[in-house]
């Protein structure tokens, strides 16, 4: 038998959908949905009353579930007080259900859910981290691994914390007690993985709980650098290097930072006679920052001591200290720098021989034996290159007896050089200075090489300049601000700061080099001050008598004032003074009466500072390397 079409209506959807777009049924379609909107507007209370009154109800079969049964017995007995009560006193039915309606309405009211836990992509990322950690956290034959792939995470990562970014703030996790976290290199890996997972570009700080097998993982904000060249409240012999976080260090000292004081974490260096780092080591990349950090030693050095300031880059940064009280010499060139250091070292043999013979005598060390003397070479090195050319000693020689022994004769040597130069640094240069600074990026393979240890925090590779990380002896890596201190007469340096360290400058008493004070009045804007004495004569400047290779050692030299007449004097260094000093048998000690013959030394390649890099002494009262040294020095008034 044939089978029957449908009829056309239910196989052609055509008449239907003409219904559907019919103006009538759209109409009427908005007319229930408005109803109901309506409705529900005018039901929402009885609603949010209806489900507050669910809720209890559901709230009071589980209290009635979990009421033990011998209790079921008085509580209901409770109830039905209760209810009597209600029901006896007046209105008490109409209180009852009003409070039973608030009550249902508050239950019933709307909560937006406080979302909890980390969101699916937060999910994710620590899912990745845990994955890798497993080859470095786990071992054949663990029965119960806390890392294991496909494994649970939440078990190993007790806290976490994202950023608004979904980038880890802070991460603690639990690891296995077989993990070998006493190891420098074991913790360098995990630290590395850590360090790639949680987002390169951040600084982490690793924080190595041994105890309870934890670590903690904290992303490290920025160190400020608004921090400028300011007068530190330290007391003498310390000088503070620059400023780290501040948990990393116990004090904070007040500092002005743009407008605000604030208190900030410093991190001091101690010298002097009890110092267990006597001398620093500042090394970096170029241009990261070590002269700066050097200029600002100085600057607090001249406050309590004498600098001497040895510029082997020979860019004229130290050009502020010529000619201030306190400033012996600023030298640029080989000559120069050779004659200034020897006389240092036997300025320290002479101190420390006057010191002991006192002491024999059962009388206090003189007085000029413990003013603080500062040897600051930056880039010694670059000397040093220049002295083998010339067939002339390495400066770095000169640095022994200051560094092994002017921790007792209160000198302190500084000195900075590069990462490519430092393996022309002489040996008593790397064993005696105990304290050091590692600036600008470093990977933690040079910083651990510099350092003895690793930085707890990953280096960044891009920094601000004197940013970098400090190590005082034995003592826990701490991160470093050096305050900006540049270089007043730079013409790039802005007025406040240029100004900020000319303020924090002794005033020059003496005669100032070409590019000297009057250029300092114009830079600073100021005219020069009335009162002030110029130059009573002028400097001795260009080329020394006789320069050449003997420059150094017999060139007319300085312009000091005298100490007691506080007026300028000329003193010369004898051309055979040398000589003299060998003739008399002046062996070790006794070779402090040289004065460091300072001249251009025109054989040098590195051009001096200012006019003539000369050895200059000043005379406020303190010990200078002129002191007994009638035999090679003649002063002139
Ligand atoms: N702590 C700091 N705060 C602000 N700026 C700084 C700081 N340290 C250095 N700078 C700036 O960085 C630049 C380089 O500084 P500096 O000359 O001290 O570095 P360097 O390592 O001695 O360089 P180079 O090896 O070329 O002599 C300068 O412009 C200086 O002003």
């Amino acid at each position: 038998m044939a089978r029957r079409p449908l009829p056309r209506i239910l196989t052609d959807s055509a008449p239907l959908a003409r219904m559907a777009n019919s103006p009538s049924l759209a109409r009427s379609r908005e007319l229930a949905r408005t109803a109901a909107d309506s409705a529900s507007d005018v039901l929402h209370p009885l609603i949010t009353i209806g489900r507050g009154l669910r809720r209890l109800g559901a709230a009071g079969r589980g209290r009635w579930m979990e009421t033990p049964r011998e209790s079921r017995g008085p509580l209901a007995f409770f109830v039905g007080a209760c209810v009597l009560v209600m029901c006896l006193v007046p209105y008490g039915p109409l209180l009852a259900l009003i409070t039973v309606m608030g009550a249902g309405a508050w239950a019933g009211r709307e909560r937006t859910p406080v979302e909890t836990g980390p969101s699916e992509a937060e999910r994710e990322r620590l899912q990745a981290l845990y994955e890798a950690l497993v080859p470095y956290f786990s071992v054949e034959g663990d029965t119960g691994p806390l890392y294991a792939y496909g494994g649970d995470w939440e078990r190993a990562f007790s806290e976490y914390v994202f950023d608004d970014a979904g980038r880890i703030e802070r991460l603690q996790l639990k690891y296995p007690a077989y993990f070998t976290d006493g190891e420098d290199q074991s913790r360098v890996r995990i630290e590395q993985v850590l360090y790639a997972k949680a987002g390169r570009g951040r600084e982490y700080h690793f924080g190595w709980d041994e105890l309870s097998n934890q670590l903690t993982l904290t992303a490290l904000g920025a160190l400020p650098a608004d921090i400028a060249a300011q007068r530190f409240v330290t007391a003498p012999g310390e000088t503070v290097l620059g400023f780290t976080d501040p948990d990393a260090v116990q004090r904070t000292l007040p500092v002005t930072a743009g407008e605000e004081t604030r208190d900030a974490p410093p991190v001091v260096w101690r010298t002097g006679p009890r110092a267990t780092e006597p001398h620093l080591l500042v090394l970096g990349q170029p241009g990261t920052g070590a002269t700066t950090l050097l200029r600002s030693i100085a600057v607090q050095a001249l406050q309590h001591g004498d600098v001497l300031v040895v510029d082997g880059s020979g860019t004229g940064e130290y050009g502020c200290l010529s000619g201030r009280p306190g400033v012996l010499a600023v030298e640029s060139g080989l000559a120069g720098a050779l004659a200034a250091l020897e006389w240092a070292s036997h300025e320290t043999e002479r101190r420390l021989i006057t010191a002991n013979r006192a002491r024999q005598a059962g009388r206090a060390a003189p007085e000029d034996t413990r003013r603080p003397l500062w040897i600051i070479a930056d880039r010694p090195t670059a000397l040093a290159h220049v002295a083998v050319a010339e067939g002339r000693d390495d400066p770095q020689r000169w640095l022994q007896v200051p560094l092994r022994h002017g921790r007792a004769a209160q000198v302190t040597v500084v000195v900075a050089d590069q990462f490519e130069s430092a393996e022309l640094l002489s040996d008593p240069v790397r064993a005696h200075t105990k304290a050091r600074v590692v600036l600008g990026p470093a990977t933690a393979e040079e910083v651990r090489a510099v350092l003895g240890a690793p930085p707890h925090t990953t280096p960044t590779a891009s920094v601000p300049p004197g940013r970098g990380y400090a190590r005082l002896g034995s003592a826990p890596v701490l991160r470093l601000q050096v305050p900006a201190t540049p270089d007043p007469l730079d013409d790039a340096t802005g007025q406040k700061l240029r100004q900020a360290v000319l303020s924090l400058l002794p005033e020059r008493t003496g005669p100032a080099d070409e590019a000297g004070p009057a250029d300092e009045a114009e830079l600073t804007g100021e005219a020069r001050p009335t009162g002030q004495e110029e130059p009573a004569e002028p400097v001795t400047g260009g080329k020394p008598e006789g320069a050449g290779e003997s420059a150094d050692a017999a060139g007319p030299v300085d312009l000091a004032k005298s100490a007691e007449a506080d007026r300028p004097v000329r003193l010369r260094k004898s051309p055979d003074a040398d000589a003299t000093a060998e003739a008399e048998g002046d062996s070790g000690g006794a070779a402090a009466d040289a004065v460091p013959a300072a001249g251009t030394g025109s054989g040098d390649t590195a051009e001096p500072v200012g006019a003539a890099g000369r050895m200059r002494t000043v005379g406020d009262g303190a010990p200078r390397p002129v002191n007994g040294s009638a035999k090679a020095v003649r002063a002139e008034g």
